[in-house]
């Protein structure tokens, strides 16, 4: 059996020991995936969000511990772990991972995929980790779908590489990925549509209303309920994602955690050329407070992303108009 790499060409130096260990991680999770053993959706117990965990999240998460173990790492915070775990004492890197998001899908055969955000490390957890979400210096996914592709961004372009089966080595296959800022597609969970702030209904009534409506042109919908397998879509042809906060209990931030999912999907994106706000601010502009906690997340083509922006500025009879009626946007 190969050791799983990665081509190193277009990684900065300091980073390449690091992003070995995540390939490594990542491809033999791919394998795991691929094997598809019945037990892996099996609820095993609760994470400190209270989320249930299934075998896979916890077995994705001791993964990657291991796998990074010599990269580097001084901090490891997870989704699956309450506290984050000392690594290396010398480590220059804070990781923040989400081992496997989209674990509803698990037992569907359906994308999922590993999310990570790496700050650099300081003497405390804590001040690693809980700064400004723009001190982020290296963050992306791996996205185990029909194809396993790892993306990430230090700074300076978003990069897409692709697992070939062949070599169990992930190829550079998109040196400077750009975000399509033409496709009319959005995607949010609308089964929540009746918690939404109205500014968000608003924005949704008229991109249901198509042609008849204030936007003058028909929309495609998607939810695939696996962030990085929405993020990965709108990277390769654009569209929008929201979820926002909504009304229901635990819901008051939306669903999505900011250290370990949306600040490095906002870092991605944005690298791109898209954007990525809470609904009105840029979510790297944040400060993240609270290891586990949320943010509403609306991200995708920069156009798009500020339209979602400006629904929340319109006067509250605009907002309110049943769509087809909203003489703002009208074209
Ligand atoms: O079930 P919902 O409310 O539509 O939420 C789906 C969202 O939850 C998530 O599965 C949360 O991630 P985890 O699976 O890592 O908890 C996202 O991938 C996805 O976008
Ligand atoms: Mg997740
Ligand atoms: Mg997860």
């Amino acid at each position: 059996m190969t050791t799983p790499s990665i081509d190193t060409t277009h990684i900065p130096p300091d980073f390449r020991p690091l992003m070995l260990a995540l390939a490594r991680g990542g491809a033999t999770l791919a394998g795991v995936i691929r094997r598809g053993d019945g037990s892996l959706s099996a609820e095993v117990g609760t994470n400190s969000d209270g989320d249930g965990q299934k075998r896979l999240d916890v077995q994705a998460d001791a993964l990657f511990r291991d796998a990074l173990r010599d990269a580097g790492i001084r901090w490891f915070a997870s989704e699956e772990q309450a506290e984050p775990v000392a690594m290396q004492p010398g480590g220059a890197f804070a990781l923040a991972i989400d081992p496997l998001d989209g674990s509803s899908n698990i037992d569907t055969n359906v994308s999922i995929g590993t999310i990570f955000a790496v700050y650099p490390a300081q003497d405390q957890a804590e001040a690693s980790f809980l700064r400004p979400a723009r001190d982020l210096i290296a963050g992306g996914y791996i996205i185990y779908g029909p194809r396993c592709c790892l993306v990430v961004s230090f700074g300076d372009g978003t990069q897409i590489y692709t697992l070939n089966p062949d070599t169990d080595s992930f190829d550079l296959t998109s040196p400077r990925a750009t975000l399509p800022d033409c496709f009319f597609e959005y995607a949010i969970n609308a089964s929540n549509y009746r918690h939404w702030p109205r500014p968000i209904r608003a924005y949704i009534d008229d991109c249901i209303a198509g042609i008849d409506g204030p936007r003058a042109r028909n929309f495609n919908m998607r939810w695939i309920a696996s962030l990085v397998a929405e993020a990965h879509r709108i990277l390769m042809r654009g569209g929008i994602f929201l979820y926002p906060a909504d009304a229901r209990k635990g819901y008051e931030r939306g669903r999505l955690r900011m250290l370990y999912e949306c600040a490095p999907i906002a870092f991605v994106i944005e690298q791109a050329g898209g954007r990525a706000t809470d609904g009105a601010l840029p979510i790297l502009d944040a400060a993240i407070t609270d290891l586990h906690g949320r943010t509403p997340l609306v991200f995708g083509s920069a156009e798009k992303v500020d339209r979602v922006a400006a629904y929340h500025d319109l006067p509250d009879a605009e907002v309110s108009a049943l769509f087809g009626n909203r003489g703002l946007f009208r074209a």
